[in-house]
Formats: C-alpha cells, structure tokens, sequence
C-alpha cells in the first residue's frame, strides 16, 4: 500500500508504517496539481493542517481508503466529499491536547506579562520596566468558549493558579463544567462580560465562524483574548481594531483565517497582540502521539478493521470488535442475498440481531449489511458510504436486537422491502466461524453462501427437484450442493443449491416454464473458490 504524507509528521509515525511493509511518500508542502498527482495512487493520505483535502483531491484520489489527520482540527478536509468517495477521514483527538493546553496558557501569560513585547526591547537595548506593569491572573476570571478536551485541560491549569472560571458551551451540562471548578453561563455575551481573559477552544465550524466579532470583543472591554483554537472563529479585522484602541488590553493568538498568516495581515502589526506561527501543538510529545496514533489507525484501515477515531465510519474498539468480526461477511452475504431475492426498486432496509451478537456494538456490522444490499445494485459503497447512500435515496435503514435466538447463538437477519413486498435472509455462524444461512423469507434452509447460488420457489410436488436438477445438468451446471425446505407438505417450498457454474438463460426459461415452479433466482456472491473448495 502507498502512504502519501503531505504535512511533516514525527518520524515513529512514518516508521510504523514502513515496519508494516508499506511505501511512504513524503511530499510536503505539495498543493494544486502536484497534490492531484501525488495522492492519484496513494491508498492513504496523512495530512496536519497545512494541506486542503478538497472534493478534488478526493476525485483523484481512486485508491485512497483513509484520510488520517495527524492531529485534532478537520476544518481543511471535506469530510462529505470523503464520504461521498467512501474514504475514511480519522483524526488523532488525544495526543497534542495537552501541548495545546500547555500553549494557551502561555499565550495567556505572553499577553497579560506583555513578554515579547519586553523580550524585543531588551534584545534592543531599552530597559524598559517601568512600561510593563501587567496584570496577575490570580483571582481574575477565565472565560473559556469551548469546555472540550483543550478547554478542560486549561481549565485545570487555570483554576489552580487561582482563576474564576466561566464557560459557554452549550453543548455541555451544568455538571460537566462543575467538574471543572466551572460556571457553565447560557450565553457566550455572559462569558465576555465576566470574563478578564477570554480563551477560545471550539472547532471553526459554519456555527463558530466569526462567532467572536467587533460587537462581542466589546463586552470583553479592559480584558484579554487568546485564540489558539482556530483562525477564523474570531474576525481578526474586528480583534486588531479593538486592540488598536484599546477596547481589549491585549490578545494572544496562535492561528490565523488564513495560513501561513500574510505578512501584511493588520493583526501582526497591532503591539498588544502576540503571535506565534500555529505552535499549539508543536512538542516533541505531542508530534509523536499523534503520528503514531494516526498510523495506527491507517494500518487497521488497511487491515480492515475498524479505525479507532474515524470521523465518518463507525468505530469500535479493538475487543469489541473481535467479538462481532466474524458476523460482518453473514451480515453483507445476507444483504447481498436479500437484494437479489427483491424486484423493484428498494425503499427499506431492516437488520435484526438476535441472541448474544444482540449485546454487541454492532454499528459495523449493519454498515456491512448495508454494503451487501447496495453492492449488487451496482451502487459505487463501501460500508463507509454506504449509510450516507441510504440515507441520500431515502432508503428507511432500522436496526432492531433481541436477546433470544430461536435454536442458535446469534442471528443476524436482513430485510429488504420495496413498499409492497419484503424478503428477509437470516445468517448465523456455525462453530463460530462457519457461515451459513438459515432462513429465507421464512423457510429454514441451511445453506453455504459463496459463488452461484440458484434459490428455486416451487409447490411441493413429486418431480419437482428432479426436473431441476435434470435441467441443470443437461446444461453442464454441477450441483456442489442443496437444501429444499418446505411449510407445508404440498405447499409452496423453496430449493437452494450451490452450483459450480453460471446458470444459462435457457435453463431459466426452462424451469419458469413448468406450472410447479413460481420463481428461479441465480444469486450471485463474490466468495472465493478457496472457501468453497476448503467446504
Ligand atoms: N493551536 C493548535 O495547534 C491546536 C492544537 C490542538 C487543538 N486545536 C484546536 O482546538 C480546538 C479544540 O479542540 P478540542 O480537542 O478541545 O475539541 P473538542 O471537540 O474536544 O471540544 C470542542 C468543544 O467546543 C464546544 N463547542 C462546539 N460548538 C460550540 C459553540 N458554538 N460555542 C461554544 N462551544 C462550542 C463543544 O461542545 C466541545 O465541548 C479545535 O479547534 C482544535 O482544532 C488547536
Ligand atoms: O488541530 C490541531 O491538532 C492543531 O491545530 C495542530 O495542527 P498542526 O498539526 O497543523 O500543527
């Protein structure tokens, strides 16, 4: 596999993947066609926040099975393009949280001590003390906008060097920001208007874009503002006016609308306002966790398996999964089995877990059902895409459980409906790895799901099998296999069978045109010949 890494990730990161047998690319600072180019074959793509992961990029991109941000913020990465193209999109949530913490709060200290302000005049000569005089942190309030990971860690710090903290967060309870020492207040205006420093640590989303502007830096009259979450959040034409004129007493900013920050940008010409160059999570720490973390997660997308922080698949941990792997290909035969049973144009999905898969996790596995139902309709899915897909043609997903299983551990069934009719298909596992179906729509079959399968309605009648199965030699198709089950005796029955070979048309028309047999389905699945040879 290729692993294109087009941002500068810690060498254990690279390393990971290397010892894991695949190529890896570096192409920093790549961009426009270069980029197209370079990500045309990759299978992976690792980025931090200096490459735009645009629709384009995911166009040309038709081997790539994961995007994985070597850090927290997505805001470069078009995480529905992704979806679209049936590409994961991970990020590395933990490992620079702290870094990012530890870098708010010296912004925090850099503007409210004035310190580069001091350390450029010293370094000119000037002994300037008596212009310095800042202002103590201790006993001040805090008001921080966002109380997520960043925000909780700086709380902590904050609070124990004696601040008052106040949080607008409106997507947390009032105990969660007691927790943490804090007053959870209802709107961010509150936040401002308490607050003596102000620090922001919310996404950039449509939502939080420009969230903090000339009206709102206004109630933070007399006060701070420190920015190390993302640029655009807060309008940096507005927070250099008020710094300008005195409106805040300083400001601390790490990152910038837009990156690398133009040198003729009026926030870098403003004294009261510090800068640094998008350093949050720049420690040798925090760039080893993330590479490595995003590594990892590259691999098991690779693998397969599911990725621990994917942004737009589920995700599920490593034990947990274990315990449902095994049902993800009867989830997806099963799917695939059902939607080829059904005529018409498909309007629901319905996965039912029985008995002890009922008291799993089993997000992946209905996205894998989901795969299996889409796939023979020629849908371009993936059990990333394929949710989304559902959801997009209006196709009613459900997923129910129960804890008993009629005569089996688990089941697993999938329903296909088309409005007026539905057929179901229910698969189970025998001695926990051996994949079988074991009712379609209603009949108790037992029947080995792989290659070509022909399921056979007809009456229960004398005759019947051996018509069928005098018509499929007479064509040269080899049974491997079959099962015939019936409601009632002399009612209607179904007959599956496993074949060696494709069905001919002619042996369709043969067996439709007997008044005994009401439908004849080939079903096709893309199981390897291995697994039915090892049968
Ligand atoms: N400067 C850096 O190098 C650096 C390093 C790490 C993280 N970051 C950035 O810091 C920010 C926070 O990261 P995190 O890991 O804590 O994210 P997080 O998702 O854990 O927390 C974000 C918090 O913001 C809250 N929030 C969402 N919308 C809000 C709104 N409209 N008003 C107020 N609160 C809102 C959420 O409820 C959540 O609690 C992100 O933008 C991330 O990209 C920057
Ligand atoms: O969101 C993040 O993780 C930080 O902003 C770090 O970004 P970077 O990886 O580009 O330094």
């Amino acid at each position: 596999m290729k692993v294109l890494v087009t941002d500068p990730i810690a060498d254990a990161g690279l390393e990971r993947l290397r010892d894991a047998g695949h190529e890896v690319e570096t192409a920093y600072d790549v961009e426009g066609e270069a980029l197209l180019s370079a990500v045309s074959d990759a299978n992976a793509l690792i980025v931090r926040s200096g490459t735009e992961v645009t629709d384009e990029v995911f166009e040309a991109a038709t081997e790539l099975v994961i995007v994985g941000r070597a850090g927290i913020g997505v805001d470069n990465i078009d995480i529905e393009a992704a979806t679209e193209h049936g590409v994961i999109v991970a990020n590395a949530p933990e490992g620079n949280v702290r870094a990012a913490a530890e870098h708010t709060v010296a912004m925090a200290f850099a503007t409210v001590r004035s310190i580069p302000q001091a350390h450029i005049r010293l370094r000119d000569g000037e002994w300037a003390k008596s212009e310095f005089v800042g202002t103590e942190l201790n006993g001040k309030t805090l008001g921080i906008v966002g109380l997520g990971r960043v925000g909780q860690e700086v709380a902590k710090r904050l609070d124990s060097l004696g601040m008052e903290l106040v949080v607008y967060d409106p997507y947390i309870s009032q105990e969660r920001a007691a927790q943490f020492n804090a007053e959870l207040v209802g709107e961010l205006e509150e936040c401002l208007e308490r607050a003596d420093v102000v620090t922001v640590h919310t996404p950039l989303l449509p939502e939080t874009r420009g969230m903090i502007g000339a009206e709102e830096l206004e109630l933070l009259e007399g006060g701070y503002l420190v920015n190390c979450a993302r640029g655009g959040i807060v309008d940096e034409e507005a927070l250099a006016a008020a710094v300008e004129d005195g409106t805040l007493a300083g400001a601390a900013i790490d990152v910038f609308e837009t990156e690398p920050v133009p040198a003729d940008s009026t926030l870098l010409s403003v004294d009261d306002v510090v800068v640094t160059p998008h350093l949050g999570a720049s420690t040798e720490a925090a760039q080893e966790n993330v590479a490595v973390d995003t590594a990892k997660q590259v691999l098991a997308a690779f693998r397969g398996e599911p990725v621990a922080n994917a942004l737009n698949a589920p995700s599920i941990d490593e034990a947990a999964f274990d315990r449902v792997r095994p049902y993800l290909d009867i989830a997806e035969t099963a799917g695939k089995i059902a939607v080829q049973l059904l005529e018409g144009r498909i309007t629901d999905v319905e996965i039912v877990y029985e008995g002890e898969i009922a008291d799993e996790d089993v997000e992946v596995v209905t996205a894998s059902a989901l795969k299996g139902v889409f796939e023979p309709l020629e849908w371009q899915v993936n059990a990333v895409s394929a949710p989304r897909l559902a959801d997009e043609r209006g196709i009613d997903v459900t997923e129910s459980k129960r804890r008993k299983a009629d005569d089996f551990r688990s089941l697993v069934t999938v329903t296909v409906g088309n409005g007026e009719t539905s057929i179901s298909v229910c698969g189970t596992l025998f001695a926990d790895d051996d994949p079988r179906i074991v009712r379609i729509d209603g009949f108790r079959v037992d029947a080995i799901p792989y290659g070509h399968m022909l399921v056979v309605r007809n009456r229960d009648e004398p005759g019947v099998l051996g018509l069928i199965g005098t018509a499929l030699g007479d064509a040269g198709v080899n049974i491997a296999g079959m099962f015939n089950a019936r409601q009632t005796h002399g009612g209607e029955a179904i007959t599956v069978y496993n074949l060696d070979h494709p069905i001919p048309e002619s042996v369709h028309e043969e067996l439709l045109a007997d008044d005994r047999i009401t439908e004849v389905n080939e079903i096709v699945l893309d199981n390897t010949e291995s697994r039915r040879d090892a049968d």
